[in-house]
C-alpha cells in the first residue's frame, strides 16, 4: 500500500492514495497505521478517493473531484478536519492531481474550497461556524465553560485564566455526554494581546494532539464572542505552530503551512 506521510503546524497525517475506492480500510487498521510505536504513527489518516467512486460524498463530485475520507487515530470517522484538508490539498498539488489556483475538496462536512497564499501556505474556507449554546470541560478537577461550536464537526472551546501550558491533558478531558453523545473536541485556550490566542486540544478519538485546524476556527469564535465580536481574524498559537483564522459574517478562512514530508510502501495489514 503506498503512503505519504505530512503535516499541518504538526498535527500528522497519513495519506492513502485510493482514487477507485479499493481499499478495505476498516478502524483497527488505522489504528494500527497511526500507533506510534508498532506503526507509521500520525494523529489521522486522509484517504484519498475520487468522489464520483464514493456513495457518502457524490452529492459533491460536480464540484470537487477528490474526497477527503478522514479518520482519527483510534479508526473512527469524522465529518472534517482542518488541517487535514489543507495537507490533503498539498498532496493533490504535488501529484498533479489539482490546479493549485484554486479548487475545492469533498468532506463529510461539505465543500472546502482550497487556494494556495504566495508565500505557500493553505488557505480553507472552511463554512459558517454554528454556535449551539454552552457546555463545561473538565480538567485536572477544574471545570472550564465554553462555547459549543460546529465547524461541521462537534467543538467545546473554553477560555482559561490558567496558563495552557499547565494543563495535564495526558487523560480525556470530562464533558457532558448529554450535550455530545458523539463525543467533542476540547479546546482550551487564553487569549493574549489583541485577536490572539494560545491554544491547546484534546481530539475526539486522537486525544491531544500539536494542532487542530477546526479547533483553532472554533476558538477564534469563541475568543471573538469574548468581547462581543463575531468577525475579524485572529491568530491562534499551537503547539505545533501558528495557524490564522478569518472570521466574516457567513464564512470563516483557516490558513496556514502544510507540508509532505515522505513517502513510501506501506507493509501493515490487518
Ligand atoms: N485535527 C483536525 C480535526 C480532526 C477530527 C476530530 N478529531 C474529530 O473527531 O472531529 C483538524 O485539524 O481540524
Amino acid at each position: 500500500m503506498r503512503f505519504l506521510k505530512g503535516h499541518g503546524t504538526e498535527n500528522d497525517f497519513v495519506i492513502l492514495p485510493d482514487p477507485d475506492a479499493e481499499l478495505d480500510l476498516s478502524a483497527a487498521l488505522v489504528a494500527k497505521i497511526c500507533d506510534r510505536r508498532a506503526g507509521l504513527g500520525a494523529d489521522g489518516v486522509l484517504r484519498v478517493v475520487r468522489t464520483k467512486r464514493s456513495h457518502e460524498v457524490a452529492g459533491q463530485a460536480s464540484r470537487a473531484e477528490w474526497f477527503m475520507d478522514y479518520r482519527n487515530a483510534d479508526g473512527s470517522v469524522a465529518e472534517m478536519c482542518g488541517n487535514g484538508v489543507r495537507v490533503f490539498a498539498r498532496y493533490l498539488i504535488d501529484a498533479g492531481l489539482a490546479d493549485p489556483a484554486e479548487f475545492a475538496i469533498a468532506t463529510r462536512g461539505g465543500l472546502r474550497p482550497v487556494r494556495v497564499e504566495p508565500n505557500g501556505d493553505i488557505t480553507v474556507a472552511m463554512g459558517k461556524p454554528v454556535v449551539e449554546g454552552e457546555s463545561v470541560a473538565t480538567v485536572g478537577g477544574c471545570e472550564y465553560p465554553g462555547l459549543r461550536v460546529n465547524v461541521g464537526n462537534p467543538h467545546l472551546a473554553c477560555a482559561i485564566g490558567d496558563p495552557v501550558v499547565q494543563l495535564d491533558l495526558t487523560h480525556q478531558p470530562g464533558f457532558d455526554i448529554g450535550v455530545f453523545p458523539g463525543g467533542v473536541n476540547i479546546e482550551l485556550f487564553n487569549p493574549v494581546g489583541v485577536s490572539r490566542a494560545v491554544m491547546r486540544v484534546f481530539e475526539r478519538g486522537s486525544g491531544e494532539t500539536r494542532s487542530c485546524g477546526t479547533g483553532a476556527v472554533a476558538t477564534a469564535v469563541a475568543a471573538a464572542a469574548l468581547s462581543g465580536d463575531t468577525t475579524g481574524t485572529w491568530t491562534v498559537e499551537v503547539l505545533g505552530g501558528t495557524l490564522t483564522v478569518i472570521l466574516e459574517a457567513d464564512m470563516s478562512y483557516l490558513s496556514g503551512p502544510a507540508v509532505i514530508v515522505a513517502s513510501g510502501e506501506l507493509m501493515l495489514a490487518e
